[in-house]
């Protein structure tokens, strides 16, 4: 996004609005908010629906700040191949609106309070979890991967998984079987999240040289790849039902309805993997889907949702007996 005039304020101030702009851009805003709501759905079922709202603020506060910092260090980190790609040319760094050494000291006031916050008023393994994501995301990913692996999302997508934890630790102080469940959720989700976008602008990656794996193997074998995980991640959003037990029906029907569409649009883009319309639905889908399933798992905590299904299921075994 380039500086645009702003009709009605000053100078001086336009400058100053530019500047928090940059900034802003720099922490790719939008991508942190899927992340935090991850986060808080994680601390939703591991407080059974019942959120401490004042923990609820510090670990979105601190969740944001930690990705926030990773990612501007990765939009540091890449700033070459960002100059050089026509999706990332115009970002704060390689169009020179924020010097590198401004944005490392962004970044390291943005993980300092992260991990402060977190561990003042959550507590050390959340602001632990929180540090770790960042070295996934940085050195994992952005530094060992990015550019040498076709496996790079796939290994690098752990980074990404671990705002879950992050949620569910700083609610309980541990980390339970559900809480990796949700880890392998986002995990598996990342790939054809990604890698539907990787098919939609495989000419930029080629150009800098970036293995991504549309660009080695070819759109056909991605696309495969793509429905095996979307196909895998049904049964493992489900294990929050069975065997975990944290998750009841509506959380089941939410999920299956949600994952037989995106293995619809999977299946579609296996029949077309060129057709760009097609892996861009699935991009957009990819999203959504992750939105509303952390939301199916939210409504299926609230107490609510637990006395209406506990008499949904005592009024259908009467219907049974009376029947029997
Ligand atoms: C290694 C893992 C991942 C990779 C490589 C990846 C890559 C990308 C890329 C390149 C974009 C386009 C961004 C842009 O145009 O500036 C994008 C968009 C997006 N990603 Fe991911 N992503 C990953 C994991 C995640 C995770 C874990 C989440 C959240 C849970 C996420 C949420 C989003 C969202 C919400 C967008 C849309 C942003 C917009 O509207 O501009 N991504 N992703
Ligand atoms: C707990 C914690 C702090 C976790 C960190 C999670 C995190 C920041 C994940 C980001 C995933 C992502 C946007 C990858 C894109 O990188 P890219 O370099 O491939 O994208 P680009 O080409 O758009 O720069």
């Amino acid at each position: 996004m380039q500086n645009t005039a702003l009709p009605g304020i000053s100078r001086h101030n336009q400058d100053f609005l530019h500047v928090i702009q940059s900034y802003w851009q720099l922490t790719k805003p939008r991508i942190i908010l899927l992340l935090l709501i991850t986060t808080a759905g994680g601390m939703w079922i591991a407080a059974e629906g019942q959120v401490d709202p004042f923990l609820l603020i510090i670990t979105l506060i601190g969740g944001a700040f930690s990705a926030g910092a990773a990612n501007t260090i990765n939009c540091l980190y890449d700033r070459d191949i960002d100059y050089i790609m026509e999706r990332t040319r115009n970002r704060p760094l390689p169009s020179g609106r924020v010097s590198p050494r401004d944005a490392l000291i962004f970044a390291t006031i943005l993980a300092v309070t992260a991990f402060t916050l977190l561990a003042v008023f959550a507590n050390l393994l959340s602001a632990g979890l929180a540090m770790s994501g960042i070295f996934c995301y940085v050195v994992v990913y952005t530094h060992w991967l990015k550019r040498h692996s076709t496996q790079n999302i796939v290994i690098g997508g752990a980074a990404g998984a671990i705002p879950p934890l992050v949620g569910w630790a700083a609610v309980t102080g541990d980390l339970s079987w559900a809480a990796w469940v949700l880890f392998a959720i986002v995990f598996m989700w990342t790939p054809p999240h990604f890698w539907a976008l990787a098919i939609m602008i495989r000419e930029d990656y080629a150009k800098v040289g970036v293995p991504m794996m549309p660009v080695v193997e070819g759109n056909e074998s991605t696309s495969h790849q793509i429905l095996y995980y979307t196909l895998a991640l049904i049964p493992v959003t489900l294990l929050l039902v069975y065997p975990l037990h944290v998750m009841g029906a509506v959380y089941a029907a939410i999920a299956l309805l949600l994952g037989s569409i995106f293995v619809q649009k999977a299946w579609k883009l296996v029949q077309e993997p060129s057709e760009l319309r097609v892996a861009k639905s699935l991009f957009k889908y990819s999203i959504l889907y992750l939105m509303l399933l952390c939301a199916g798992m939210g409504i299926d905590s609230l107490p609510v949702t637990h006395r209406l299904t506990a008499a949904l299921a005592a009024n259908l075994g009467n219907h049974l007996v009376d029947a029997l």
